[in-house]
């Protein structure tokens, strides 16, 4: 059997795969975890790495491996190489201001969509260039290199044994990377940091960039939702919705996007298509953080949640947690509305925390269908995508039938059949583990409308 690897580098963690390469079927894995917090040192990933892969027989007669990693973050080098400060993670706000200034400086929301395909919010590794000028300057004038999560491990894979390579998936998510003509817009790293940089060479999808110091053919890697959309395969009229500690939903295209507003991000994806994706900054952990509110697991978090009537009798919750990319409200709060004397239960707590990380990707699910082709069939998957209520509320929520796959890393085993195509040459037929489909009944539906009409006139009511 030739094995190859997987790595998904997220947010929260570190997951390795190990899969028959003519199948897919996994054989092996490992994890590790990765330090809390939006701001982390790039050596931290890399250790973590090296724990998930500490036993020798894991990566045993492994011939070929690529990483899928958190896109955006901002890992920047001086020139010996060495890490200039801590990487600024995707989910790091802070440079919310530097987005602003720089939609201004490129002539408004609209050229960047009609440029870049992408409108430039804080989790978008060009508003952190123009941060680190602003807030550290003589950080900025040190740095030499700046490269992407995936990009870093997939080099410290090489033992630096080649020069920094991406690939055209994780390159669009910058802001300084053209996906229609497969260039990258040096000039706006300059007007972003105030001088040139350089930039990992952008390799083919089926190239091996090098190998390992054991002697394993390494292939590019790509974006985590890149990865997960070639594990799973997009089909047409299809929306993956992935709910980990972002929430993202997103669709292929064959041509850029160019939505006006921002919500839609005009990425590329890991075989020279189109991935057009709205991420959002609240999802797997404000389920955590509800459940460690009413002092119980996730297991019974998702019996409460099912215990509640279709929304949750009325209790909205806005679920702002952690500011949002989508809607853009870097600074906004949650808000719980709604409340009566009666509503007020765990229950319908535990049931609106479920809800409202599902309609702010509904919501942006509608805007993907106006600017692509329109969605008929939602499939899940990421961390929260295993909770039972998660999947029966989705059917609710999004108002379309929902598609549930047996527990899979689908963002290692995108990366492990990245590794199989450059190693074999072919992009291989792997099948997407399916458990079952759920439609949505007339009842659905209708919670659907009340839910979508709800929380609509909340944002506008308190956000606007
Ligand atoms: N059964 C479940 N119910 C709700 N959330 C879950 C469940 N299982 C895992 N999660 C959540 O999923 C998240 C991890 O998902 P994952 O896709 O691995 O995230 P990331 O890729 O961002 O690191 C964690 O926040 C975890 O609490
Ligand atoms: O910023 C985005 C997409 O634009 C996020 O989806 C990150 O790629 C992080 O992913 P997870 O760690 O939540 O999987």
């Amino acid at each position: 059997m030739t094995l190859v690897a997987g790595v998904d580098s997220s947010t929260q963690s570190v997951k390795v795969v190990v899969a028959d390469a003519e199948t897919g079927a996994v054989v092996r894995s490992g994890r590790a975890s990765h330090p809390d917090g939006t701001e982390v040192s790039a050596d931290a990933w890399w250790r973590a790495y090296r724990e998930a892969t500490a036993d020798p027989a894991l990566l045993a007669g492994v011939e070929a491996i690529a990483v899928g990693g958190q896109q955006h973050g901002m890992v920047t080098l001086d020139e010996n190489d060495t890490l200039v400060r801590d990487a600024m993670l995707w989910n790091d706000n802070k440079s919310a201001p530097d987005a602003v200034d720089l939609i201004e400086e490129l002539g408004g929301r609209a050229e960047w969509a009609r440029q870049l395909g992408t409108v430039p919010v804080a989790s978008v590794t060009v508003t952190k260039l123009r941060w680190l000028r602003r807030v550290e300057p003589a950080n900025a004038e040190r740095t030499r290199t700046v490269m992407l999560p995936h990009d870093y491990l997939t080099w410290k894979l090489g033992g630096g044994s080649f020069d920094p390579v991406t690939d055209r998936g994780d390159a669009s998510g910058t802001g300084y990377f053209d996906a229609t003509t497969n260039r990258y817009r040096h000039d706006l790293v300059e007007l972003a940091i105030g001088h040139d940089l350089n930039l990992p060479r952008v390799a083919a999808p089926d190239e091996i960039v090098g190998r390992t110091p054991d002697g394993i053919a390494i292939a590019p890697g790509t974006g985590d939702n890149m990865a997960g959309a070639l594990a799973l395969g997009v089909g047409s009229g299809e929306a993956i919705v992935s709910l980990g500690t972002s929430g993202t939903a997103y669709t292929r295209a064959d041509r850029q996007s160019h939505e006006p507003t921002g919500t839609v991000c005009g990425f590329a994806d890991a075989t020279g298509r189109f991935l057009p994706l709205v991420c959002t900054l609240n999802c797997a952990r404000n389920l955590e953080a509800t459940a460690a509110l009413l002092r119980v697991d996730l297991t019974d978090f998702s019996a409460l949640a099912m215990s509640a009537p279709a929304g949750a009798e009325g209790l909205t919750f806005m679920p702002y947690l952690e500011g949002e990319r989508t809607p853009p409200l870097p600074q906004a709060t949650g808000e719980l509305l709604g409340i009566t004397r009666s509503n007020l239960t765990p229950a319908n707590l535990a049931r609106a925390a479920i809800e409202s990380v599902l309609w702010s990707l509904a919501y942006g699910i509608e805007v993907l269908a106006e600017q692509t082709t329109p969605v008929t069939r939602v499939t899940l998957t990421g961390g929260a995508a295993q909770s039972p209520a998660v999947q029966a509320i989705a059917a609710a929520v999004m108002g379309r039938p929902i598609t549930v796959t047996e527990p899979f890393e689908s963002v290692a085993v995108g990366a492990a059949r990245q590794a199989a195509w450059a190693l074999t040459g072919q992009l291989p037929d792997w099948k997407v583990p399916v458990t079952r489909e759920i439609e949505p009944t007339a009842a659905d539906l209708e919670a659907h409308q009340l839910i979508s009409e709800r929380y609509r006139t909340a944002l506008q009511q308190h956000y606007s």
